[in-house]
């Protein structure tokens, strides 16, 4: 089976990432795509990231209408931080028969060559690229990288979370159940 893997901190999942996932699994040849909650992205800080496995749960009640959509907690048994080739590297040698590739914006593609051993990466992987706006992405020759111009909504979690914690509503940005999931715990206040 071909596996999009979606990663990310999803901290929290919303609107944005969904309209990602569901248009990948509809308009390539992937046939699942699976969103690989990061404990912790060896980019950034840890500082405002809620338990993973509230965060895993979140995206859990957000897909679980769609069965073209999984959810997958392998990072959270691997060495910290997550490094994408280590967990690629698990995936395959777990599920040889599948294919995996990974679904990037092209603002992460940018990045990419600050990632851990990215040659490997580019070499035994294929990339399914977005673009978002002010990051056009034109992956060299020797990539293999399906470039999509997929519907965007332009926010990001870290502006959730300070709606969230101003009492701004998200209504229509989170899907239902997450945002009265974390209202009911008073996640990010
Ligand atoms: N609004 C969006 N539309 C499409 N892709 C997004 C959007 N926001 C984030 N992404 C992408 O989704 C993946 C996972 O996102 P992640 O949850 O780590 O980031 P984020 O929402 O930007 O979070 P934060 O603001 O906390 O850094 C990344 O590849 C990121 O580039
Ligand atoms: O492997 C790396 O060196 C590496 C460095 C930065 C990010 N990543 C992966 O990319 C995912 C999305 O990162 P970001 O910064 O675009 O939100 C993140 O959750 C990690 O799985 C991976």
């Amino acid at each position: 089976m071909h596996i999009g893997l979606y990663f990310g901190s999803f901290n929290p999942i919303h609107i944005g990432h969904l309209i990602i996932a569901e248009f990948v699994a509809n308009n390539t040849d992937v046939q699942q795509v699976w969103f690989v909650v990061s404990p912790h992205n060896p980019l950034k800080s840890e500082a405002s990231l809620l338990n993973e496995y509230n965060r895993l749960h979140l995206v859990n009640i957000a897909i679980e209408d769609n069965s073209k959509l999984k959810a997958t907690d392998v990072e959270f048994k691997l060495a910290r931080p997550s490094y994408t080739i280590d967990t690629l590297t698990y995936l395959q040698e777990k599920y040889p028969a599948n294919q995996f590739s990974i679904i990037l914006g092209s603002d992460s593609y940018q990045n990419l060559p600050k990632w851990k051993n990215v040659d490997i990466l580019k070499r035994d992987y294929a990339f399914i690229v977005y673009q978002r706006p002010g990051y056009l992405v034109q992956p060299e020759p020797e990539v293999k990288a399906t470039v999509l111009d997929a519907p965007l909504l332009e926010i990001s979690a870290t502006q959730i979370r300070k709606f969230i914690k101003n009492n701004t509503s998200t209504r229509y940005i989170l899907p239902e159940k997450v945002r009265m999931e974390i209202e009911a715990n008073r996640y990010y206040k």
